[in-house]
């Protein structure tokens, strides 16, 4: 079995979570793309749900396979959002933002009832920060706001190297929102709610990719099968 596999299954068992009549936001990433194709099919055979997407690239996907959408000014409350992510602790905290969406899909996240993370068992941490933190930033005095951050970072006790989000032709990688993204190597976090503090502190932070008390469950597909973390009852393991 492969990692692709391990997305599908955990895409495919949060189907399961979708309701006839639901608004729902839809990630952004590999896992969650797989849950909007197999939501397509869904849609195809009849289930009626109002989606949010992410990001561009999750609207052009929703686009194609004719699902239909709204936006959270038509539609502020969501009842589920399902989203991937680039690591989860063991009190669903997660670090996001690897595809450099991170502020609509918190914004996305934090307007629905529920939140459920699919993503490949690799994707599980005992502590957050091997995946140096996304961090968006206002263009505008980008060079003050990096050393901001170094400083108050290591008040919060991360330390680690600083680096602006480059595209293979070494432009820089611009969100949908127009903003630039560091890439924060701080390495395993003690306190990653200290740290979600000294960067809201920031003026030129516009977001950053810790989704702390956000998420709901996690579904995570991995060679033992699928398992299902809801945040207040705990694990259960499904076979594949
Ligand atoms: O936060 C994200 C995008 O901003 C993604 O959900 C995260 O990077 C996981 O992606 P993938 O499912 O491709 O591993």
């Amino acid at each position: 079995m492969s990692v692709e596999s391990y997305k599908l299954a955990a895409a495919r068992r949060a189907l399961q979570f979708v309701e006839p009549g639901m608004r729902l936001g839809l990630g952004t990433g590999s896992t969650a793309s797989k849950f909007v194709e197999l939501l397509a099919g869904e849609v195809r055979a009849g289930l009626q749900v109002l989606c949010v997407p992410t990001s561009e690239e999750t609207q052009r996907l929703a686009e194609q396979h004719g699902i239909p959408l709204t936006t959270l000014c038509e539609t502020p409350l969501l009842d589920l959002t399902i989203d991937g992510a680039d690591e989860i602790d063991g009190e669903l905290r997660l670090i996001k933002g690897g595809g450099g969406a991170l502020l609509r899909e918190k914004i996305v996240a934090t307007a629905s009832d529920r939140m459920i993370v699919i993503a490949d068992s690799a994707k599980q941490v005992a502590k957050l920060g091997a995946f140096p933190l996304p961090v968006e930033v206002a263009r505008f005095g980008m060079t003050a706001t990096r050393n901001m951050i170094e400083m108050l970072a290591a008040d919060a006790g991360c330390h680690g190297e600083i680096t602006q989000r480059l595209l293979s032709d070494g432009a820089p990688f611009v969100t949908d929102g127009g903003n630039y993204i560091f890439d924060c190597a701080f390495g395993p976090m003690e306190d990653p709610e200290a740290l979600d503090e000294a960067l809201k502190f920031i003026p030129g932070v516009v977001e950053n990719g810790l989704f702390l008390g956000i998420a709901d469950a996690a579904i995570i597909g991995g060679p033992e099968g699928v398992a299902v973390i809801e945040a207040q009852y705990g694990e259960s393991q499904e076979a594949v």
